[in-house]
């Protein structure tokens, strides 16, 4: 006799099927999967995945870390938060924020006003460990990643701590954190029913 398979993280059948009332926002510290989760959260609900990073490079023809260096940090946020605030007109979607959007006070209004915001977070040594192999990040330049998160979580996390959602999705593969995101924005939506 043939066992029947268990249903596995990876059996999409298994995942709630709902609808999304607004735009999900993604927000959280750099390297904790804004981006990977986002794209694999709008391929699930059929919707547009955007990514705030890219839109402002698009939008000012220059990467982020030319932005920073021309503009600083302060002429950064000023882009972003009329970036973020025209992705988040029109239809719901999915967005990824970059790591400092909630430093911005009009950000923070728009995104609690208009979208779902998911906070994602981790522990620091996973990101640690991940965003070491990127380098491409303007405030991890000439810097100790772990110093620099640190000092996030001292000043970001009171901010993330404004969303609706938070996952924490440990140190485990992106189907698993799926399934995560899915359930906790499936109990927040349906008010745990
Ligand atoms: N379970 C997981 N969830 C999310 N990302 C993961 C996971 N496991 C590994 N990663 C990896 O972590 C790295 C960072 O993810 P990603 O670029 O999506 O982060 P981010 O939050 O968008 O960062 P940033 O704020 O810099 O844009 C990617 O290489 C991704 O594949
Ligand atoms: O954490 C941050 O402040 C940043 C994260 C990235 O997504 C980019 O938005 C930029 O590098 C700044
Ligand atoms: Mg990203």
């Amino acid at each position: 006799m043939t066992a029947e398979p268990e249903p596995s993280a990876t059996d999409s059948s298994t995942r709630p099927v709902f609808i999304l009332p607004k735009t999900v926002a993604l927000v959280g510290l750099m390297g904790v999967g804004k981006t990977t989760i986002g794209k694999r959260l709008a391929d699930h609900f059929g919707l547009p995945f955007v990514d705030a990073d890219e839109e402002i490079e698009k939008a000012a023809g220059m990467t982020v870390a030319d932005i920073f260096a021309n503009y600083g940090e302060k002429g950064f946020r000023d882009g972003e938060q009329r970036v973020i605030a025209r992705l988040l007109d029109g239809e719901p979607r999915i967005l990824a924020t970059g790591g400092g959007a909630l430093t911005h006070p009009l950000t923070r209004e728009r995104l609690k006003a208009k979208a779902i915001t998911l906070w994602l977070k981790t522990d620091l040594k996973v990101l640690a460990r991940r965003v070491a192999n990127r380098p491409h990040r303007p405030l991890l330049k000439d810097r100790n990643p772990m110093d620099v998160l640190k000092e996030h979580v001292k000043t970001r996390y009171p901010l993330y701590e404004m969303a609706d959602v938070t996952v924490d999705t440990g140190d485990q593969s992106h189907v698993k954190s799926l399934d995560q995101v899915l359930s906790a924005l499936h109990a927040y939506v349906t008010g745990g029913q």
